[in-house]
């Protein structure tokens, strides 16, 4: 039963799809959560009071974007440790759903080991419940949206944009460097994959980031050259952050 839902959400995922499925098909396929207890809509509600301040207002949302290898996790950490952000993994969430074994566990270790892009109604449900338990007034996420229907997913469920989106802009030759001397064991860390992975970067993921440069929202910070040397590109942007 649940094999055949997760098949179906399979075929029905334009992100899972193949890369060259198009961008403008994709913007008409808007995935809702099939298994709710509420709607959406009145959760996310719950969501925005949990999560609010002494004042009521939603957290602060950057999401972190860039390529793989682009470095996100490693500059996040030290984001959340000066800036005082919770940081939220999509990929981290997505890796303890393998590591609990279940069905959908093994679905999506199917998915990321071809570097395809798991369903929105999965991820934005694993990233609303991760914001939900943080007590934080800022909160990074990081590796999503991944493509535009993610983006659309998000936006309409939450009835928010984020405030800020950092993109860590990172020649290919150099992400696949450190992707392949990263050795942490994952499943997506091999030539394959990393090239699949780079084709859904620039054409799905890339879309995303043009999105909010087109508003505005989008930071581009060059990701090349030493951690620290990064972070002081990305100490500076949020120094002049009115948080
Ligand atoms: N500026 C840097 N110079 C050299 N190596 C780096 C730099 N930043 C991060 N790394 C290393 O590169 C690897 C990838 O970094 P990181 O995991 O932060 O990237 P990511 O964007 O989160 O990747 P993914 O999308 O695959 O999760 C790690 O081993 C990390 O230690
Ligand atoms: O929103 C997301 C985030 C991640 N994925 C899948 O997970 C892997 C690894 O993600 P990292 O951010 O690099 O840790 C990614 O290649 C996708 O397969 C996803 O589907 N949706
Ligand atoms: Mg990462």
């Amino acid at each position: 039963m649940l094999r055949r839902r997760l098949t179906s959400l399979l075929l029905r995922s334009p992100c899972s799809s193949s890369v060259a499925s198009s961008y403008h098909q994709q913007q008409h396929h808007l995935l809702l959560p099939t298994h709710a207890e509420k709607p959406p809509a009145l959760n996310l509600l719950r969501l925005f009071t949990s999560l609010a301040g002494t004042d009521g207002d939603r957290p602060f949302i950057a999401f972190v974007l860039g390529g793989p290898g682009s470095g996100k996790g490693t500059q996040c950490s030290r984001i959340a440790s000066d800036f005082g952000f919770s940081h939220v993994s999509a990929g981290d969430l997505l890796r303890n759903e393998i590591s609990s074994g279940t069905d959908q566990g093994e679905w999506i270790l199917e998915i990321i080991r071809e570097g395809r892009i798991v369903p929105s109604e999965i991820t934005v449900e694993l990233v609303r419940k991760a914001i939900e338990s943080s007590t934080a007034k800022r909160v990074l996420i990081d590796g999503f949206p991944r493509c535009e229907e993610n983006r659309i997913a998000f936006e309409k469920i939450t009835g928010t944009e984020p405030d800020l989106v950092l993109f860590f802009d990172c020649p290919e030759d150099e992400m696949v460097k450190r992707l392949l001397s990263r050795n942490q064991g994952r499943v997506d860390d091999n030539i394959e994959t990393i090239k699949k992975r780079l084709k859904v970067f620039e054409s799905l993921n890339l879309p995303v980031v043009e999105y909010y440069s087109s508003r505005g929202k989008a930071h581009k910070i060059n990701a090349t050259g030493t951690e620290d040397e990064i972070f002081e590109a990305v100490r500076k942007l949020f120094s002049s952050l009115r948080l």
